[in-house]
């Protein structure tokens, strides 16, 4: 049965039904000004975990009380309210912008017919990021966020991930490493078909690198949140990035859970008044957040967060895959770029680094340190690859 405006209810499973259109709270992107969105009342789905409210309860209590201060969603535990100019910058859609193609809602479920195209992600990680609301609920159903912080003050204590860097660099004067442990990727496929995470990160450690970045993500990355705690169980004492795409509070509870020291926070999904919030997150549980840009407009933004401490700049374009270290060079050299060196900021380079002269350019560049995954781990013996790209 069609509604108005191209809402579709169907009556399969109900006996009667009446939808109510409000605005969505969830996506950010300025087609949904054209049309009113749905809100969803009830049924499956991410509300439908009253672990969400308990989590923000939580995190409230664990962060400062300026963060007590800011309304926060029901449904993800983030700050409210962010103001729209912000929301512009944002480059990613955190959500279909006309909801998902079909809506559970108590006896019924909706459909939305119109907009089907805007409704599609436009590239690869507006697609991860919208599986994220159903790889969430399912974690928090497995364990509330009440049990996982209870879990969390029994992890082993975090190590200190950005001091690491900076004493590499000073001792060694050339960038330190933060050797990225991952099978497979939308870009590439599977890079490394005899994937052990744990001999992996032995090799890396053995061959110099100063940190790990662990692939989390199981749908497009084949990763685990498990391998944090293997390779951490395993004696390996590099300090561990989770590299996650980060849309709520919960998954960085998840990431100290397993283990991680540190954690990715992407500007391009989050807006800042998120980020903020985020950060806070991060440091109250000991963590050190790395906070990733693709342009000078997302840095800018960025560096209005005073806590912001460790910046990574990803040479890897979303929509097109192609990944170029001349987009370290620009950013570097902008006033943004400028504005990290004056404050003494560590700036990681990332994606596509495959030679000691792309180690050498991005140090060149104004990086004190550089992410490499492809290059190491799709080789048999990551150990000498690191030192090789080091030319050691
Ligand atoms: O690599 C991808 O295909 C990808 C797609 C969507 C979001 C993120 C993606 N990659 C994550 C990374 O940025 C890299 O794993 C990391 O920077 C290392 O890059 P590389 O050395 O080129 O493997």
């Amino acid at each position: 049965m069609a509604g108005p405006s191209g809402v579709c209810v169907s009556m399969s499973r109900a006996r009667g039904v009446s939808v109510s259109r409000a605005h969505c709270g969830g996506a950010r992107h300025p087609s949904r000004r054209r049309s009113p969105a749905i809100i969803r009342r009830s049924g499956r789905g991410l509300d439908q975990s009253s672990s969400s409210s308990l989590g923000f309860a939580f995190v409230c209590r664990a962060t400062t009380e300026e963060s007590e201060s800011m309304p926060a969603s029901e449904e993800t535990g983030l700050p409210k309210g962010e103001s729209s100019e912000e929301e512009e910058e944002v480059f990613i859609r955190r959500r279909p912008p006309h909801g998902r193609p079909r809506n559970p809602c108590g006896p019924i479920d909706f459909v939305v017919t119109d907009y089907v195209e805007e409704n599609e992600p436009r590239n690869i990680l507006e697609e991860i990021v919208w599986y994220k609301d159903t790889e969430i609920a399912a974690r928090k159903d497995a364990m509330p966020l009440t049990r996982l912080a209870a879990g969390v003050k029994k992890a082993p204590p975090p190590r200190d991930f950005l001091a690491a860097l900076k004493n590499t660099y000073k001792e060694t004067n050339q960038p330190a490493l933060i050797a990225e442990v991952k099978k497979a990727s939308p870009s590439k496929g599977v890079i490394q078909p005899n994937f052990d995470p744990v001999r992996i990160a032995k090799a890396y450690e053995a061959g110099g690198a100063t940190c790990l970045s662990v692939l989390t993500d199981e749908k497009f990355f084949q990763g685990s949140f498990s391998y944090l705690r293997e390779i951490r169980a395993a004696g390996v004492t590099c300090p561990l990035l989770c590299k996650e795409f980060v849309v709520e509070p919960y998954q960085v509870f998840l990431a100290r859970f397993y283990g991680a020291d540190a954690i990715l926070l992407i500007a391009a999904v989050l807006p800042n008044s998120d980020l903020a919030y985020l950060l806070k997150v991060v440091k109250s549980l000991g963590m050190t957040a790395l906070v990733e840009v693709h342009t000078e407009g997302e840095l800018e933004r960025v560096l209005s967060i005073p806590e912001v401490e460790l910046v990574g700049i990803n040479n890897r374009d979303l929509g097109t895959f192609e990944v170029t270290l001349e987009t370290t060079k620009r950013i570097m050299e902008s006033k943004q770029g400028q504005e990290c060196k004056d404050r003494d900021l560590v700036v990681v380079g990332e994606s596509g680094i495959f030679t000691l002269d792309d180690v050498n350019f991005t140090q060149e560049c104004g990086c004190r340190s550089i992410l490499v995954g492809e290059s190491l781990v799709k080789e048999n013996d990551p150990e000498t690859a690191i030192k090789t790209l080091f030319g050691r």
